[in-house]
């Protein structure tokens, strides 16, 4: 498969370089210069097959020039052996698509564990033993998913930045009392600074070659290309009834997920439209409704995880767009306060559903814009648990953590306190060698 870089659309690499690169010239995301497309008929027999064999399936469409089959479907059923996407029904005409059941309960641990593989199969029969550095941010769920993916792998060095004191106690716990190859700093600032630091990093040349600089933000496209599969899973859940006006609404931050899922529909699966789904931290909603690009500050919120002001994969989002032809004004949008995220919670409880606050949002919106003939899907894209501090509050449960959870948090917290300062980052970086 080839790719572009969307700065430069001249750079052209191919799906391996691509993954062992991150990002292209001038912090350049990469994008498929060919989407392929699935005929009806065959989409009928790929809803047939089990979620790994129509995974394997779907990724050979963009990989089988530069992976074997068989590698693909070892590599897949590594990245994969967790329980897969589940649909909850909540209303009649809504379900929640849980994609929390992984090793870090977050929807992140398809995308990390699928870059894992395949950083494997490059290090492997490519590179041979280099060293490489996964140089990452997290609002809260990518770094837990990272490091579970990556640790303890020979030759790979994880170091993750968050935003201080901005992520939940129990996120932090999963990721930041594992030591060995992961290294974890607490920035202070937030999490668009954290992406910053990342990105400056791709800019030293220095750098980057000296200590192997990778990515496993969704910047890494086999991330994302891992993501599309639970889209086909999720329609295959759900009934032929269901199908016929299928409407997904998706809690964005980075707007991965959503470029995911766009990505499925290019491909000729028949979702309907997709909501994105934001908290305050509206860049997006605001670009939509104004068409100015107007980050600003970020905003703490109790959806933790999407406190995002300049979201990654909008570029990506907006080529999908000009390239299938789409009408950007067919995305639905919206943002949603603390407040009435709080009040969702409780509407949620009382329908029998114990949410937590990302997916609360996609449903706010659902809810608020479906029509009577559609059907509508929220992406359930965390455990409740890992936010336990706020939905037990706001709902007066008493939530009991996963073994997962459970097992990391009373560990001692293992991370190192940075201001948001590159030349410093460096220096850290390069005696982490
Ligand atoms: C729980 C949760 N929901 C939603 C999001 C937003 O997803 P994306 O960054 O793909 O838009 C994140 C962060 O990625 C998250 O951790
Ligand atoms: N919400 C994310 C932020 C990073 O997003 P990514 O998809 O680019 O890794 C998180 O939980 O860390």
């Amino acid at each position: 498969m080839k790719l572009y870089n969307l700065k430069n659309h001249n750079e052209q690499v191919n799906f391996l370089q691509a993954v062992n690169m991150g990002l292209g010239h001038k912090q350049g995301l990469f994008f498929p210069k060919h989407l392929p497309t699935i005929h009806p008929y065959e989409l009928e027999k790929l809803l047939n097959m089990d979620f790994f064999t129509r995974s394997i399936k779907i990724l050979s469409m963009f990989l089988k020039d530069e992976i074997k089959s068989t590698d693909l479907k070892q590599y897949v059923q590594n990245a994969f052996s967790f329980p897969g996407p589940r649909i909850v029904p909540v209303l009649k005409n809504i379900s929640c698509c849980e994609l929390f059941h992984g090793p870090t309960l977050a929807f992140k641990d398809f995308g990390a564990r699928f870059m894992a593989q395949i950083l494997s199969h490059i290090n492997n029969s490519i590179m041979k033993n280099n060293k490489t550095t996964i140089l990452t941010a997290t609002s809260g769920d990518t770094g837990a998913a990272v490091a579970h993916a990556f640790y303890k792998i020979k030759n790979v060095n994880v170091i993750i930045l968050y935003p201080h004191g901005k992520i939940s106690k129990l996120q932090e716990n999963l990721f930041c009392t594992l030591g060995h190859n992961i290294t974890t700093i607490s920035i202070n600032g937030s999490f668009d600074k954290c992406q910053q630091l990342v990105k400056q990093a791709f800019n030293d040349q220095e750098l980057r070659v000296k200590i192997g600089l990778n990515s496993a933000n969704s910047i890494n496209i086999s991330r994302l290309l891992a993501q599309i599969c639970y889209y086909f899973e999720a329609y295959a859940l759900i009934s032929q009834e269901n199908r016929k006006q299928l409407v997904i609404s998706i809690p964005c931050g980075n707007f991965g997920n959503l470029t995911a899922g766009l990505l499925a529909k290019s491909m000729g699966l028949p979702i309907k439209s997709f909501i994105a789904a934001t908290n305050v931290n509206d860049t997006v909603p605001r670009f939509l409704s104004t068409g100015k690009w107007e980050p600003h500050h970020c905003i703490s919120t109790i959806s933790n995880a999407m406190d995002i002001s300049r979201p990654n994969n909008w570029p990506r989002v907006q080529e999908l767009f000009h390239r299938k032809q789409w009408k950007i004004k067919k995305l639905n949008f919206g943002s949603v306060s603390d407040s009435i995220t709080k009040k969702t919670l409780s509407e949620l409880k009382n329908h029998g559903y114990i949410s937590e606050p990302h997916a609360a949002i996609a449903y706010r919106l659902l809810k608020h814009k479906l029509q009577h003939d559609e059907f509508g899907l929220f992406l359930g894209t965390a455990h409740p648990a890992k936010f336990k501090h706020i939905v037990d509050k706001i709902l007066n449960e008493n939530i009991q953590l996963p073994e997962e959870l459970k097992k990391y948090s009373h560990l001692p917290l293992l991370s190192y306190y940075m201001k948001p300062n590159f030349n410093k980052l460096k220096k850290f970086l390069l005696l982490k060698q």
